[in-house]
């Protein structure tokens, strides 16, 4: 069996919500026409870090975001990672992602574990407590946002449902991009699965985002890179490599839980 994934490595215009919805609803337009069954996007896309302007831009109940990636996933009949938002709920700002099948269904919702601290996240964003496994286009999948991947625990804590693909949606800042790569190889290459996963490009008032967006496959290979440019890039992979990854170095068999705690 075999998927094709689009990963929407866009810009986010820092606290300009309408300009970003706009530009998602242009790239979901042109991932459809490519034909991927999947399209991915970064992380705090509609406001990127405007973490001092939540109030007024925090999307109230993240009800604009799922009126809009639900229409546009049933319109084109898509599957959307909707990379995440800043959502306002109960009185609390979250970095939201959003999870819609090609009926326009949501079918998960997860709000980030683990809040970064260099960019002061925590003092703004109250942080989740849930994991985030879902099936799509037929697929068990899992689902982190940036700093998550720093905690190889909580990806393995999502991947012990049988993951075959862990989605990462980022706004991972330039300086770090050999450890973003490195990350990403490691959890590709411990959890035995594909990593697709999506930077954003451009900059905020504080830090250039270089992109680098890709695809991993079970043994840590780059499949795709999405280079430095604001771009949709598209591949298709088959998860017959996992079975066989899996088969011959059977990591969650050798697993050793009880020493672990
Ligand atoms: O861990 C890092 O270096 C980057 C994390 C980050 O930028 C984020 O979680 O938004």
């Amino acid at each position: 069996m075999s998927i094709k994934v689009g990963l929407a490595q866009i810009d986010v215009s820092f606290g300009q919500t309408d300009e970003n919805f706009e530009r998602v609803e242009k790239f979901v337009a042109q991932a459809a026409k490519q034909q991927v069954d999947v399209v991915v996007f970064p992380e705090m896309w509609n406001t990127g870090y405007a973490l001092t302007e939540l109030d007024q831009l925090a999307d109230r109940d993240g009800a604009h975001t799922k009126e809009l990636l639900s229409k546009l996933a049933k319109q084109y009949h898509v599957n959307i990672v909707g990379g995440s938002v800043s959502t306002n709920r109960n009185g609390h700002f979250y970095n939201t992602s959003y999870i819609f099948d090609s009926e326009g269904q949501l079918v998960s919702q997860y709000d980030k574990v683990h809040l970064f601290g260099l960019m002061h996240e925590e003092q703004f964003i109250t942080a989740g407590a849930a994991k985030n496994q879902f099936t799509l286009a037929g697929v068990l999948s899992a689902g982190v946002i940036c700093y998550d991947i720093r905690f190889p625990e909580w990806l393995r804590t999502n991947a012990l449902g049988g993951a075959k693909i862990i989605y990462v949606s980022a706004e991972w800042p330039e300086p770090r991009i050999k450890q973003w790569e490195t990350l990403l190889a490691a959890r590709a290459i411990e959890n035995q699965a594909f990593v697709v996963a999506v930077n954003r490009v451009g900059n905020d008032p504080d830090n250039h985002f270089s992109g680098h967006s890709q695809v991993i496959d079970p043994l840590g290979n780059v499949v795709l890179d999405a280079g430095e440019d604001e771009t949709l890039v598209t591949t298709e992979f088959d998860f017959d490599q996992i079975d066989q990854v899996r088969g011959s170095i059977p990591v969650f068999d050798d697993r050793r839980p009880e020493l672990y705690e």
